[in-house]
């Protein structure tokens, strides 16, 4: 028996044809309403946040990692990872990173490997099947994410052909956002208006085939909260 639970009154059939219109979905009030608010709470209150950003090449920093550094060397990363920004991809958000804590044993925050246990039970990998109309999905990833002000995550495609996806999701834990504070997810058409963006949530999922194009627009330097997520995808191997 799980910690957590799907809300046992969403049609996914139905849900499975809106999918396949779109490619990509916003459900509402997908986990029961303990199941979200465990999950948001732990994390708004347990969870030591590392640090990712890109030079070239994917970087995380474990919290303690981050803790270690003096301020002059963080100015120094932030100052390097904005620059980068400006001409070439780049993304900036606090991240914990649950699948490799899980296979390496951290121990950190139990609550979030029965949550990365939980997208890989039967009950969600079913559900995600049915949904996106890809039986081969086998197993899910998982990651948390806070953006907070002056965090991002540019104009990418999630494709990345070694590690198998099928679909991408974003399980939103955030409470009473502010439009004005930006962070939403948003897709792209062929002359780069918005086609679709999502708000961040309170206890939404978003899901979409990929590759496909997208961002997490900008968080306004003025927000006064922070953007919670567990992201991740779902795969075929
Ligand atoms: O947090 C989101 O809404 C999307 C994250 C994302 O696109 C990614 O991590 O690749
Ligand atoms: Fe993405």
């Amino acid at each position: 028996m799980s910690d957590f639970s799907l809300n046992s009154q969403l049609n996914v059939d139905d849900l499975a044809k809106e999918y396949a219109s779109k490619r990509r979905l916003h459900i509402p009030n997908i986990l029961s309403e303990v199941s979200a608010n465990k999950i948001a709470t732990c994390l708004e209150t347990q969870v030591p946040w590392g640090f990712a950003y890109n030079n070239g090449e994917s970087q995380f920093l474990r919290a303690e990692e981050m803790q270690k550094m003096s301020a002059p060397d963080q100015q120094k990363l932030l100052k390097e990872l904005y620059d980068r920004a400006r001409t070439g991809f780049q993304y900036a958000y606090n991240c914990y990173p649950i699948l490799d804590a899980y296979m390496n044993g951290w121990g950190q925050v139990p609550l979030l490997d029965r949550v990365l246990e939980f997208i890989n039970s039967e009950e969600v990998l079913a559900f995600m099947r049915t949904l996106t109309g890809r039986p081969e999905i086998i197993k899910g990833d998982a990651q948390a994410t806070r953006y907070g002000p002056g965090q991002f995550l540019k104009f990418h495609t999630d494709n990345v052909t070694e590690e198998f996806r099928v679909a991408a999701f974003v399980l939103n834990f955030t409470r009473d956002w502010d439009p004005d504070f930006g962070g939403y997810l948003q897709f792209y058409d062929k002359d780069w208006d918005i086609e679709e963006a999502f708000l961040p949530r309170f206890n939404a999922l978003n899901i979409f085939t990929v590759p496909q194009n997208h961002a997490v627009s900008y968080v306004a330097n003025y927000a006064t909260k922070q953007r919670y997520a567990i992201t991740g995808w779902f795969r075929y191997k």
